[in-house]
Protein backbone atom coordinates (compact mmCIF):
# COMPACT_ATOMS: atom_id res chain seq x y z
CA UNK A 1 0.00 0.00 0.00
CA UNK A 2 1.22 3.26 -0.71
CA UNK A 3 0.94 6.50 1.42
CA UNK A 4 -1.08 9.42 -0.61
CA UNK A 5 1.06 12.17 -0.18
CA UNK A 6 -2.02 14.31 -1.76
CA UNK A 7 -4.65 13.96 0.40
CA UNK A 8 -5.73 16.86 2.60
CA UNK A 9 -5.59 15.49 6.18
CA UNK A 10 -7.81 16.40 8.57
CA UNK A 11 -7.56 18.46 11.90
CA UNK A 12 -8.51 16.50 15.57
CA UNK A 13 -8.45 19.52 17.79
CA UNK A 14 -10.76 18.12 20.66
CA UNK A 15 -8.31 15.92 22.52
CA UNK A 16 -8.56 12.21 22.48
CA UNK A 17 -7.33 9.93 25.21
CA UNK A 18 -5.17 7.51 23.33
CA UNK A 19 -5.18 3.55 24.50
CA UNK A 20 -2.00 2.66 25.66
CA UNK A 21 -0.33 -0.68 25.07
CA UNK A 22 2.94 -0.95 27.86
CA UNK A 23 3.74 1.29 30.59
CA UNK A 24 4.74 4.66 30.46
CA UNK A 25 7.67 5.62 32.14
CA UNK A 26 6.55 7.57 35.24
CA UNK A 27 9.65 9.98 34.35
CA UNK A 28 7.66 10.93 31.24
CA UNK A 29 5.93 13.69 31.17
CA UNK A 30 5.35 16.65 28.82
CA UNK A 31 3.83 16.92 25.24
CA UNK A 32 5.59 16.37 21.65
CA UNK A 33 4.82 18.83 19.55
CA UNK A 34 4.85 17.71 15.36
CA UNK A 35 4.39 19.79 12.32
CA UNK A 36 4.20 19.34 8.84
CA UNK A 37 2.09 20.47 5.36
CA UNK A 38 -1.87 18.32 5.93
CA UNK A 39 -3.76 20.59 3.19
CA UNK A 40 -3.11 20.10 -0.46
CA UNK A 41 -5.67 21.24 -2.46
CA UNK A 42 -8.43 23.94 -2.16
CA UNK A 43 -11.08 24.01 -4.14
CA UNK A 44 -9.93 23.38 -7.85
CA UNK A 45 -5.86 24.17 -7.00
CA UNK A 46 -3.55 21.99 -5.74
CA UNK A 47 0.09 22.60 -4.07
CA UNK A 48 2.85 21.64 -6.71
CA UNK A 49 4.93 20.03 -3.91
CA UNK A 50 4.35 18.43 -0.33
CA UNK A 51 6.73 20.58 1.48
CA UNK A 52 4.24 23.63 0.27
CA UNK A 53 1.22 22.17 2.08
CA UNK A 54 -0.62 24.08 4.74
CA UNK A 55 0.37 23.59 8.40
CA UNK A 56 -1.52 20.72 10.31
CA UNK A 57 0.43 20.45 13.60
CA UNK A 58 -0.40 17.31 16.25
CA UNK A 59 0.41 17.03 20.07
CA UNK A 60 0.61 14.05 22.19
CA UNK A 61 0.93 14.79 26.19
CA UNK A 62 2.10 12.56 28.06
CA UNK A 63 0.74 12.70 31.77
CA UNK A 64 0.15 10.57 34.57
CA UNK A 65 0.51 7.28 32.31
CA UNK A 66 -1.45 8.93 29.91
CA UNK A 67 -1.14 9.93 26.13
CA UNK A 68 -4.01 12.80 24.94
CA UNK A 69 -3.67 13.73 20.77
CA UNK A 70 -5.03 16.54 19.37
CA UNK A 71 -4.19 18.33 16.03
CA UNK A 72 -4.94 21.51 14.55
CA UNK A 73 -4.55 23.71 11.29
CA UNK A 74 -2.33 26.42 11.81
CA UNK A 75 -4.88 29.15 10.89
CA UNK A 76 -2.07 31.67 9.36
CA UNK A 77 -3.00 34.83 6.97
CA UNK A 78 -1.69 31.98 4.31
CA UNK A 79 -4.83 29.65 5.41
CA UNK A 80 -7.41 32.46 5.87
CA UNK A 81 -6.87 33.85 2.32
CA UNK A 82 -6.65 30.65 0.77
CA UNK A 83 -9.66 29.24 2.55
CA UNK A 84 -12.01 32.82 2.15
CA UNK A 85 -11.04 32.66 -1.81
CA UNK A 86 -11.42 28.71 -2.36
CA UNK A 87 -8.41 28.31 -3.95
CA UNK A 88 -4.51 28.84 -3.28
CA UNK A 89 -3.64 32.38 -3.56
CA UNK A 90 -0.53 32.52 -1.76
CA UNK A 91 3.11 31.33 -2.92
CA UNK A 92 4.98 28.64 -1.36
CA UNK A 93 8.73 27.66 -2.05
CA UNK A 94 7.13 24.88 -5.25
CA UNK A 95 4.10 26.78 -6.51
CA UNK A 96 3.60 30.15 -7.66
CA UNK A 97 -0.05 31.22 -6.88
CA UNK A 98 -2.03 34.54 -8.45
CA UNK A 99 -4.85 36.17 -6.92
CA UNK A 100 -6.51 36.76 -9.80
CA UNK A 101 -6.17 33.60 -12.23
CA UNK A 102 -7.76 35.42 -15.24
CA UNK A 103 -4.81 37.24 -15.42
CA UNK A 104 -2.28 37.79 -18.74
CA UNK A 105 1.40 37.98 -18.81
CA UNK A 106 0.99 42.26 -18.76
CA UNK A 107 -1.34 42.12 -15.92
CA UNK A 108 0.98 40.21 -13.95
CA UNK A 109 3.90 42.62 -14.72
CA UNK A 110 1.57 45.40 -13.24
CA UNK A 111 1.06 43.84 -10.00
CA UNK A 112 4.50 42.60 -9.95
CA UNK A 113 5.32 46.10 -10.43
CA UNK A 114 2.98 47.29 -7.71
CA UNK A 115 4.05 44.28 -5.05
CA UNK A 116 7.41 44.20 -5.67
CA UNK A 117 7.41 40.73 -4.16
CA UNK A 118 3.90 38.78 -3.74
CA UNK A 119 3.07 38.06 -0.34
CA UNK A 120 5.44 35.94 1.49
CA UNK A 121 3.58 33.45 3.00
CA UNK A 122 3.51 32.71 6.93
CA UNK A 123 2.29 28.47 6.12
CA UNK A 124 4.88 27.32 8.97
CA UNK A 125 4.40 23.84 8.62
CA UNK A 126 8.03 22.74 9.09
CA UNK A 127 9.03 22.81 12.90
CA UNK A 128 8.67 24.70 16.15
CA UNK A 129 11.26 26.67 17.64
CA UNK A 130 11.26 27.94 21.43
CA UNK A 131 12.42 32.34 21.45
CA UNK A 132 11.85 33.22 25.06
CA UNK A 133 8.57 31.77 26.93
CA UNK A 134 7.19 31.06 23.13
CA UNK A 135 6.29 28.62 20.71
CA UNK A 136 6.17 29.30 16.89
CA UNK A 137 5.10 27.38 14.62
CA UNK A 138 7.77 27.59 11.17
CA UNK A 139 9.17 27.12 8.09
CA UNK A 140 12.02 29.66 6.39
CA UNK A 141 10.72 32.66 5.97
CA UNK A 142 10.44 36.08 7.38
CA UNK A 143 7.22 35.03 9.48
CA UNK A 144 7.20 32.92 12.12
CA UNK A 145 3.93 31.82 14.12
CA UNK A 146 3.38 32.02 17.65
CA UNK A 147 0.95 28.82 19.01
CA UNK A 148 -0.12 27.65 22.24
CA UNK A 149 2.07 24.77 22.81
CA UNK A 150 -1.52 22.77 25.03
CA UNK A 151 -4.40 24.07 22.65
CA UNK A 152 -2.53 24.44 19.28
CA UNK A 153 -4.59 27.30 18.56
CA UNK A 154 -2.40 30.08 16.15
CA UNK A 155 -1.37 33.56 17.95
CA UNK A 156 0.49 36.14 16.91
CA UNK A 157 2.66 36.86 13.39
CA UNK A 158 5.89 37.60 14.02
CA UNK A 159 8.09 39.22 11.56
CA UNK A 160 12.33 38.86 11.78
CA UNK A 161 12.49 41.56 9.61
CA UNK A 162 11.16 43.91 12.25
CA UNK A 163 14.43 43.11 14.11
CA UNK A 164 16.69 41.73 11.40
CA UNK A 165 17.23 42.32 7.90
CA UNK A 166 16.25 38.39 7.05
CA UNK A 167 14.24 36.83 3.70
CA UNK A 168 14.99 33.52 5.14
CA UNK A 169 15.95 31.88 8.44
CA UNK A 170 16.25 28.10 9.33
CA UNK A 171 13.89 26.30 11.26
CA UNK A 172 16.40 24.72 12.85
CA UNK A 173 18.08 26.92 15.81
CA UNK A 174 20.27 25.85 18.33
CA UNK A 175 19.74 25.93 22.09
CA UNK A 176 22.27 26.58 24.62
CA UNK A 177 21.95 25.32 28.68
CA UNK A 178 20.92 28.83 29.14
CA UNK A 179 18.33 28.60 26.71
CA UNK A 180 19.48 31.40 24.72
CA UNK A 181 18.49 30.35 20.69
CA UNK A 182 21.08 30.85 17.83
CA UNK A 183 19.66 30.83 14.27
CA UNK A 184 21.00 31.97 10.70
CA UNK A 185 19.28 33.54 8.29
CA UNK A 186 20.16 35.18 4.87
CA UNK A 187 19.30 38.88 3.76
CA UNK A 188 18.79 39.34 0.27
CA UNK A 189 20.76 42.12 -1.65
CA UNK A 190 19.59 44.81 1.41
CA UNK A 191 21.63 47.99 0.48
CA UNK A 192 23.28 46.01 -2.28
CA UNK A 193 24.75 43.17 -0.11
CA UNK A 194 23.55 39.32 0.31
CA UNK A 195 24.87 37.93 3.50
CA UNK A 196 24.25 35.44 6.22
CA UNK A 197 23.47 36.50 9.48
CA UNK A 198 24.14 34.30 12.82
CA UNK A 199 22.12 36.25 15.84
CA UNK A 200 21.30 34.94 19.37
CA UNK A 201 17.83 35.23 21.26
CA UNK A 202 18.34 35.48 24.93
CA UNK A 203 16.18 33.40 26.99
CA UNK A 204 13.58 35.98 28.18
CA UNK A 205 12.24 33.08 30.91
CA UNK A 206 14.38 34.72 33.60
CA UNK A 207 16.19 38.01 34.53
CA UNK A 208 15.46 41.90 33.34
CA UNK A 209 14.66 40.71 30.11
CA UNK A 210 11.76 38.72 31.14
CA UNK A 211 8.64 40.26 29.47
CA UNK A 212 9.94 41.20 26.30
CA UNK A 213 7.39 39.94 23.69
CA UNK A 214 8.20 38.91 21.58
CA UNK A 215 11.52 37.43 22.38
CA UNK A 216 13.16 38.69 19.19
CA UNK A 217 13.36 42.26 20.62
CA UNK A 218 16.46 40.91 22.20
CA UNK A 219 18.12 39.64 19.31
CA UNK A 220 21.83 40.21 19.03
CA UNK A 221 24.14 39.66 16.31
CA UNK A 222 26.94 37.67 16.50
CA UNK A 223 28.09 38.15 13.23
CA UNK A 224 27.64 38.47 9.26
CA UNK A 225 29.06 36.51 6.30
CA UNK A 226 29.63 38.07 3.08
CA UNK A 227 27.71 35.45 0.66
CA UNK A 228 30.71 34.44 -1.80
CA UNK A 229 28.38 35.02 -4.61
CA UNK A 230 26.50 38.45 -4.72
CA UNK A 231 23.35 36.98 -6.56
CA UNK A 232 23.22 33.90 -5.70
CA UNK A 233 23.36 33.27 -1.70
CA UNK A 234 23.26 29.49 -0.83
CA UNK A 235 20.47 27.69 0.40
CA UNK A 236 20.67 26.09 3.94
CA UNK A 237 18.36 24.23 6.05
CA UNK A 238 20.81 24.03 9.39
CA UNK A 239 24.00 24.99 10.83
CA UNK A 240 26.36 22.99 13.59
CA UNK A 241 27.37 24.22 17.10
CA UNK A 242 29.99 23.68 19.58
CA UNK A 243 30.57 25.14 23.14
CA UNK A 244 33.09 27.76 21.71
CA UNK A 245 31.98 27.17 17.31
CA UNK A 246 29.20 27.94 14.72
CA UNK A 247 29.92 25.88 11.71
CA UNK A 248 27.83 27.20 8.80
CA UNK A 249 28.32 25.52 5.13
CA UNK A 250 28.14 27.73 2.29
CA UNK A 251 27.20 24.77 -0.17
CA UNK A 252 26.54 25.25 -3.99
CA UNK A 253 22.86 24.92 -4.12
CA UNK A 254 22.05 28.45 -4.17
CA UNK A 255 19.49 30.92 -5.17
CA UNK A 256 19.32 33.16 -8.57
CA UNK A 257 18.45 36.75 -7.20
CA UNK A 258 17.86 37.37 -10.73
CA UNK A 259 15.63 34.60 -11.84
CA UNK A 260 13.63 35.40 -8.44
CA UNK A 261 13.54 38.97 -9.70
CA UNK A 262 11.16 37.81 -12.80
CA UNK A 263 10.11 34.41 -11.20
CA UNK A 264 6.46 35.81 -10.65
CA UNK A 265 6.03 37.39 -13.70
CA UNK A 266 7.78 34.35 -15.85
CA UNK A 267 5.18 32.01 -13.85
CA UNK A 268 7.79 29.94 -12.32
CA UNK A 269 8.10 28.97 -8.71
CA UNK A 270 10.76 29.94 -6.50
CA UNK A 271 12.23 26.56 -6.30
CA UNK A 272 12.80 26.40 -9.74
CA UNK A 273 15.40 29.56 -9.01
CA UNK A 274 17.10 26.73 -6.59
CA UNK A 275 20.89 26.02 -8.72
CA UNK A 276 22.83 23.13 -8.19
CA UNK A 277 26.58 23.47 -9.25
CA UNK A 278 28.61 20.62 -8.80
CA UNK A 279 31.51 22.14 -10.50
CA UNK A 280 32.02 24.59 -7.41
CA UNK A 281 33.36 23.29 -4.28
CA UNK A 282 31.38 23.68 -0.62
CA UNK A 283 32.91 26.55 1.83
CA UNK A 284 32.58 25.51 5.57
CA UNK A 285 32.97 28.78 7.60
CA UNK A 286 34.14 27.85 11.29
CA UNK A 287 32.92 31.06 13.20
CA UNK A 288 34.29 31.82 16.99
CA UNK A 289 30.68 31.86 19.36
CA UNK A 290 32.58 34.77 21.09
CA UNK A 291 34.03 37.32 18.88
CA UNK A 292 32.33 36.49 15.75
CA UNK A 293 35.11 36.27 13.54
CA UNK A 294 35.78 33.00 11.23
CA UNK A 295 39.03 31.05 12.20
CA UNK A 296 41.45 32.18 9.65
CA UNK A 297 41.57 28.85 7.63
CA UNK A 298 39.37 28.10 4.66
CA UNK A 299 38.33 24.50 4.45
CA UNK A 300 36.09 22.93 1.75
CA UNK A 301 35.26 19.78 0.33
CA UNK A 302 33.41 18.90 -2.66
CA UNK A 303 29.93 19.78 -3.89
CA UNK A 304 27.27 18.38 -1.86
CA UNK A 305 24.14 19.10 -0.37
CA UNK A 306 23.47 19.39 3.34
CA UNK A 307 20.22 19.73 4.70
CA UNK A 308 20.45 18.22 8.42
CA UNK A 309 22.92 19.06 10.61
CA UNK A 310 22.96 16.40 13.18
CA UNK A 311 26.04 17.33 15.58
CA UNK A 312 29.20 18.75 16.11
CA UNK A 313 32.22 18.85 18.87
CA UNK A 314 35.55 19.71 19.57
CA UNK A 315 38.33 17.12 19.94
CA UNK A 316 41.97 17.79 20.54
CA UNK A 317 42.18 21.13 18.21
CA UNK A 318 39.98 19.70 15.63
CA UNK A 319 36.58 20.88 15.28
CA UNK A 320 34.08 17.50 14.30
CA UNK A 321 30.82 17.72 12.65
CA UNK A 322 28.04 15.38 11.09
CA UNK A 323 25.51 15.97 8.66
CA UNK A 324 23.57 14.08 6.57
CA UNK A 325 24.66 14.92 2.82
CA UNK A 326 23.89 14.35 -0.59
CA UNK A 327 25.18 14.27 -4.34
CA UNK A 328 22.62 16.54 -5.71
CA UNK A 329 19.34 18.12 -5.18
CA UNK A 330 16.53 15.02 -6.28
CA UNK A 331 15.51 15.03 -2.24
CA UNK A 332 13.38 18.11 -2.91
CA UNK A 333 12.75 17.19 -6.71
CA UNK A 334 11.25 13.64 -5.09
CA UNK A 335 8.84 15.48 -3.48
CA UNK A 336 6.87 17.11 -5.99
CA UNK A 337 3.21 15.32 -5.54
CA UNK A 338 3.43 14.74 -9.53
CA UNK A 339 6.62 12.71 -8.85
CA UNK A 340 5.14 11.11 -5.34
CA UNK A 341 2.18 9.48 -6.87
CA UNK A 342 4.64 7.76 -9.52
CA UNK A 343 6.45 5.34 -7.40
CA UNK A 344 8.90 4.33 -9.48
CA UNK A 345 10.25 7.52 -10.07
CA UNK A 346 10.33 8.58 -6.24
CA UNK A 347 13.18 5.60 -6.34
CA UNK A 348 15.33 7.83 -8.36
CA UNK A 349 16.29 9.88 -5.26
CA UNK A 350 20.13 10.00 -4.50
CA UNK A 351 21.32 7.97 -1.13
CA UNK A 352 21.18 10.64 1.77
CA UNK A 353 24.83 9.45 3.61
CA UNK A 354 25.32 10.51 7.24
CA UNK A 355 29.32 11.82 7.08
CA UNK A 356 31.70 13.50 9.48
CA UNK A 357 34.25 15.98 8.89
CA UNK A 358 36.83 16.67 11.20
CA UNK A 359 38.60 20.16 10.97
CA UNK A 360 41.67 20.95 12.95
CA UNK A 361 41.81 24.89 14.20
CA UNK A 362 45.13 24.82 15.01
CA UNK A 363 47.52 27.08 12.50
CA UNK A 364 49.14 25.07 9.82
CA UNK A 365 52.41 27.32 9.74
CA UNK A 366 55.29 24.68 9.62
CA UNK A 367 52.72 21.51 7.93
CA UNK A 368 53.86 20.48 4.65
CA UNK A 369 51.61 20.91 1.43
CA UNK A 370 50.17 18.09 1.08
CA UNK A 371 50.08 16.70 4.59
CA UNK A 372 46.76 15.80 6.41
CA UNK A 373 46.50 17.61 9.70
CA UNK A 374 43.66 15.61 11.32
CA UNK A 375 45.12 13.85 13.88
CA UNK A 376 42.21 11.73 15.35
CA UNK A 377 42.59 7.94 15.84
CA UNK A 378 38.70 7.16 15.44
CA UNK A 379 37.80 8.66 12.50
CA UNK A 380 39.18 8.70 8.50
CA UNK A 381 38.22 11.66 8.02
CA UNK A 382 40.99 14.09 6.27
CA UNK A 383 41.92 17.59 6.00
CA UNK A 384 44.84 18.09 3.60
CA UNK A 385 46.68 21.33 3.37
CA UNK A 386 46.51 23.04 0.01
CA UNK A 387 48.07 26.32 0.43
CA UNK A 388 48.70 28.44 3.88
CA UNK A 389 45.44 28.43 5.22
CA UNK A 390 43.65 26.73 2.85
CA UNK A 391 42.62 22.80 3.74
CA UNK A 392 40.37 20.35 1.42
CA UNK A 393 38.53 18.33 3.63
CA UNK A 394 37.11 14.41 2.59
CA UNK A 395 34.60 13.12 5.18
CA UNK A 396 34.64 9.64 6.49
CA UNK A 397 30.82 8.11 5.55
CA UNK A 398 29.38 7.17 8.75
CA UNK A 399 26.13 5.44 7.29
CA UNK A 400 24.24 5.46 4.46
CA UNK A 401 20.34 5.93 3.70
CA UNK A 402 19.78 7.67 6.58
CA UNK A 403 17.69 11.34 7.33
CA UNK A 404 15.58 13.03 9.88
CA UNK A 405 18.95 12.55 12.54
CA UNK A 406 17.96 13.60 16.14
CA UNK A 407 20.49 13.14 19.16
CA UNK A 408 20.61 13.17 22.84
CA UNK A 409 20.28 17.22 22.75
CA UNK A 410 22.04 17.72 26.20
CA UNK A 411 25.00 16.37 24.04
CA UNK A 412 24.26 18.59 21.87
CA UNK A 413 28.21 20.73 20.79
CA UNK A 414 30.11 17.68 22.68
CA UNK A 415 31.17 14.43 22.50
CA UNK A 416 28.50 11.98 21.59
CA UNK A 417 27.78 8.78 19.98
CA UNK A 418 24.19 7.95 19.50
CA UNK A 419 21.69 9.41 16.56
CA UNK A 420 18.62 7.94 15.96
CA UNK A 421 17.33 8.79 12.75
CA UNK A 422 14.61 7.27 9.93
CA UNK A 423 16.12 4.55 6.81
CA UNK A 424 15.57 5.84 3.60
CA UNK A 425 15.38 3.66 1.00
CA UNK A 426 14.07 3.88 -2.60
CA UNK A 427 11.16 5.65 -1.57
CA UNK A 428 9.51 8.67 -0.33
CA UNK A 429 8.14 6.44 2.83
CA UNK A 430 10.50 5.63 5.42
CA UNK A 431 9.36 1.63 7.15
CA UNK A 432 12.36 1.89 9.75
CA UNK A 433 14.20 3.95 12.16
CA UNK A 434 17.64 3.44 13.20
CA UNK A 435 19.42 3.98 16.42
CA UNK A 436 23.46 4.75 14.99
CA UNK A 437 26.32 4.17 17.45
CA UNK A 438 28.99 6.31 15.86
CA UNK A 439 32.03 4.68 17.71
CA UNK A 440 31.38 0.81 16.65
CA UNK A 441 28.81 1.48 13.60
CA UNK A 442 26.66 -0.87 15.11
CA UNK A 443 22.75 -0.08 13.87
CA UNK A 444 20.01 -1.53 15.57
CA UNK A 445 16.29 -1.05 14.01
CA UNK A 446 12.79 -0.76 14.38
CA UNK A 447 9.98 -1.65 12.14
CA UNK A 448 6.76 -2.82 11.67
CA UNK A 449 5.12 -4.99 8.74
CA UNK A 450 3.14 -1.72 7.10
CA UNK A 451 4.13 1.08 9.23
CA UNK A 452 5.95 3.90 8.13
CA UNK A 453 7.60 5.75 11.12
CA UNK A 454 8.07 9.82 11.76
CA UNK A 455 11.79 11.27 12.66
CA UNK A 456 12.58 9.78 15.97
CA UNK A 457 12.90 12.47 18.86
CA UNK A 458 14.92 11.42 21.93
CA UNK A 459 13.96 12.47 25.62
CA UNK A 460 16.51 12.13 28.42
CA UNK A 461 15.39 10.90 31.77
CA UNK A 462 15.47 13.47 34.15
CA UNK A 463 19.16 12.91 36.00
CA UNK A 464 19.76 9.52 33.56
CA UNK A 465 22.88 8.19 33.46
CA UNK A 466 24.86 8.11 30.40
CA UNK A 467 24.11 9.11 26.66
CA UNK A 468 21.34 7.09 25.79
CA UNK A 469 19.50 6.58 29.34
CA UNK A 470 15.82 7.51 27.92
CA UNK A 471 13.17 6.92 25.47
CA UNK A 472 12.75 7.76 21.62
CA UNK A 473 9.31 8.63 20.33
CA UNK A 474 7.98 7.91 17.24
CA UNK A 475 4.69 8.49 15.39
CA UNK A 476 4.09 5.76 12.95
CA UNK A 477 1.28 5.54 10.60
CA UNK A 478 -0.27 2.31 9.96
CA UNK A 479 -1.71 0.98 6.73
CA UNK A 480 -2.51 -2.12 8.11
CA UNK A 481 -6.00 -2.81 7.56
CA UNK A 482 -8.41 -1.68 10.25
CA UNK A 483 -5.78 -0.52 12.79
CA UNK A 484 -4.81 2.52 13.50
CA UNK A 485 -1.58 5.21 13.82
CA UNK A 486 0.02 5.63 16.73
CA UNK A 487 3.16 6.97 19.20
CA UNK A 488 5.25 4.70 19.80
CA UNK A 489 8.25 4.66 22.82
CA UNK A 490 11.19 3.27 22.88
CA UNK A 491 13.99 2.41 25.28
CA UNK A 492 16.60 4.23 23.83
CA UNK A 493 19.11 1.87 25.33
CA UNK A 494 17.65 -1.54 23.54
CA UNK A 495 15.78 0.12 20.89
CA UNK A 496 12.91 -2.25 22.09
CA UNK A 497 9.75 -0.81 22.75
CA UNK A 498 8.40 0.21 25.83
CA UNK A 499 4.82 0.96 25.04
CA UNK A 500 2.53 2.34 22.32
CA UNK A 501 -0.45 4.29 22.35
CA UNK A 502 -2.90 4.23 19.31
CA UNK A 503 -4.86 7.11 18.35
CA UNK A 504 -8.54 7.01 16.76
CA UNK A 505 -7.65 9.58 14.12
CA UNK A 506 -5.89 9.42 11.14
CA UNK A 507 -2.13 10.08 11.57
CA UNK A 508 -0.77 12.42 8.77
CA UNK A 509 3.22 12.39 7.48
CA UNK A 510 4.99 15.06 9.01
CA UNK A 511 8.31 16.66 9.38
CA UNK A 512 9.97 17.53 12.56
CA UNK A 513 9.02 17.74 16.18
CA UNK A 514 9.63 19.45 19.75
CA UNK A 515 9.34 17.82 23.06
CA UNK A 516 8.40 20.10 25.98
CA UNK A 517 9.06 18.80 29.03
CA UNK A 518 6.04 19.45 31.88
CA UNK A 519 7.22 21.64 34.51
CA UNK A 520 7.72 20.52 38.03
C1 LIG B 1 12.97 31.87 -1.67
C2 LIG B 1 12.47 33.15 -1.14
C3 LIG B 1 11.18 33.30 -0.70
C4 LIG B 1 10.31 32.18 -0.39
C5 LIG B 1 10.65 31.25 0.46
C6 LIG B 1 9.86 30.12 0.89
C7 LIG B 1 8.41 30.08 0.59
C8 LIG B 1 10.50 29.18 1.58
C9 LIG B 1 9.95 27.99 2.09
C10 LIG B 1 10.81 27.06 2.53
C11 LIG B 1 10.46 25.76 3.02
C12 LIG B 1 9.04 25.42 3.28
C13 LIG B 1 11.46 24.88 3.20
C14 LIG B 1 11.32 23.56 3.63
C15 LIG B 1 12.39 22.74 3.67
C16 LIG B 1 12.23 21.39 4.02
C17 LIG B 1 13.20 20.44 3.95
C18 LIG B 1 14.58 20.69 3.52
C19 LIG B 1 12.79 19.12 4.28
C20 LIG B 1 13.56 18.02 4.29
C21 LIG B 1 12.87 16.79 4.46
C22 LIG B 1 13.37 15.57 4.50
C23 LIG B 1 14.80 15.28 4.49
C24 LIG B 1 12.38 14.55 4.57
C25 LIG B 1 12.51 13.31 4.72
C26 LIG B 1 11.50 12.28 4.78
C27 LIG B 1 10.18 12.43 5.20
C28 LIG B 1 9.58 13.74 5.52
C29 LIG B 1 9.23 11.32 5.33
C30 LIG B 1 9.92 10.01 5.51
O1 LIG B 1 8.97 8.97 5.49
C31 LIG B 1 10.95 9.82 4.43
C32 LIG B 1 12.04 10.92 4.44
C33 LIG B 1 13.08 10.55 5.48
C34 LIG B 1 12.66 10.96 3.08
C35 LIG B 1 10.63 34.68 -0.39
C36 LIG B 1 10.64 34.89 1.11
C37 LIG B 1 9.24 34.80 -0.94
C38 LIG B 1 11.50 35.79 -1.02
C39 LIG B 1 12.91 35.61 -0.69
C40 LIG B 1 13.43 34.28 -1.16
FE1 LIG C 1 14.53 20.03 8.63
Amino acid sequence: MAYDYAKNREERPDPVKADLKGNLPSWLQGTLLRNGPGIFSVGDTTYNHWFDGMALMHSFTFKDGEVIYRSRYLRGDTYKDNMAAKRIVVSEMGTMAYPDPGKNVISRVITFLNHTVPDFTDNCGNNFIRYGKDYYATSETNYIRKVDPVTLETQDKVDYMKYLAVNLVTSHPHYDKDGTAYNIGTSIAEKGKTKYTLFKVPDTTAGDKANASPALKNLEVICTVPCRSLLSPSYYHSFGMTDNYLIFIEQPFKLDILKMATAYMRGVNWASCLKFCPEENTLIHLIDRKTGKEVGIKYYTEAMIVYHHVNAFEEDGHVIFDVIAYEDPSLYNMFYLNVLKEQSKASAMSVPKCKRFALPVQNDKGIDVGDDMVKLQYTTASAVKEKEGKLLCQPEVLCDGVELPRINYDFNGKKYRFVYMTCVAMSAVATKIMKLDTETKERTEWREENCWPSEPVFIPRPNGEGEDDGVVLTTVINSNPGESGFILVLDAKSFKEVARAHVNAELHMDMHGYFIPMEN
